[in-house]
């Protein structure tokens, strides 16, 4: 019987200055009451200045860590960020297609301070062989621009973009965030039949490392309670604007989100 405890499942890499990756994933389940599990992808040299080098984890070791955790006790959701390599992914995609769990993809290319987070080759196989397993993808802006080819610029762009996420990609639905447009902060779901906006005003700080890490975990602890997409990306949303509003202001660079502030159910 599983667990009536809720558990995620974060397969990603690490900052070891805690605003991004692993930590800030853990970081959102647990202040989410979700128990948190991470298979590690990549261990980054990274501060809030920047990153300063990345060391890949052989595809065989994840594939280890994968299966200490689904041999064992299995999570009730899970999320994916940086995936740096394409043999990463196929052992990936080999516990997403054995495990019918919620499967969050943000799916991480660049870092917030412009370094590369993934093998350009490995791109192709992102869209084509990972993205149709998932419950939900999380672009921003570049990464829908990427992964649809098409440019973006305004409201019917995101929409034409979410139209080749679900009918070409293959994607059950996905959320694309307008944290890197201009105006207001303005997050898009689309699913099949129906789509939500979610707008919140735009906060006047750099310190927005990790930010795209820390929604879509609040997405995938609040898949692992049973919530609803819509629910949790509502949840999510409400997350993300008071860890950014009341950021604790770390480092010399831009800095890491209040996982302290949300106090909403
Ligand atoms: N300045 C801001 N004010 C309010 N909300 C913001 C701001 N910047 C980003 N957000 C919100 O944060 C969430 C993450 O969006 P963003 O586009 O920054 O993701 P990302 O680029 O993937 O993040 P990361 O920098 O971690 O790679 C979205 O809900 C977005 O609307
Ligand atoms: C490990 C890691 N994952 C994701 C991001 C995206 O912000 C980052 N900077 N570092």
């Amino acid at each position: 019987m599983a667990s009536a405890l809720p558990i995620a499942l974060t397969i990603a890499g690490t900052d070891p200055s805690g605003g991004a990756g692993v930590l800030a994933d853990i970081k959102s389940f647990q202040s989410r009451g979700v128990y948190g599990m991470s298979a590690v992808t990549s261990l980054t040299a990274q501060n809030t200045l920047g990153v300063q080098d990345v060391f890949n984890v052989p595809a065989g070791f994840l594939d280890a860590q994968l299966g200490s955790i689904f041999s064992d006790e299995a999570p009730h959701a899970m999320k994916s960020g940086m995936i740096a390599t394409e043999e990463m992914m196929h052992v990936i995609r080999r516990y997403a297609d054995e495990h019918s769990i919620p499967f969050v993809i943000d799916p991480v290319m660049i870092s917030t301070s412009g370094h590369n987070l993934i093998d350009e080759g490995a791109i192709d196989y992102l869209r084509d062989s990972l993205l149709p397993l998932a419950a939900t993808v999380t672009p921003n802006i570049p990464e829908a621009e990427k992964l649809t080819g098409i440019t973006i610029e305004s409201e019917a762009d995101i929409e034409k973009a979410a139209k080749i996420f679900m009918d070409e990609i293959g994607v059950e639905s996905v959320i694309i965030k307008g944290g890197h447009l201009k105006g207001d902060a303005v997050d898009y779901l689309f699913q099949k039949d129906d789509s939500l906006k979610l707008s919140s005003e735009r906060i006047d700080t750099g310190h927005t490392h990790g930010t795209g890490c820390t929604f879509s975990a609040v997405i995938t602890a609040e898949l692992a309670k049973d919530r609803t997409l819509e629910d949790a990306f509502r949840t999510g949303k409400k997350y993300i604007t008071e860890a950014i509003r009341k950021t604790p202001e770390l480092g010399r660079g831009q800095g890491p989100v209040n996982h302290f502030a949300y106090k909403g159910e």
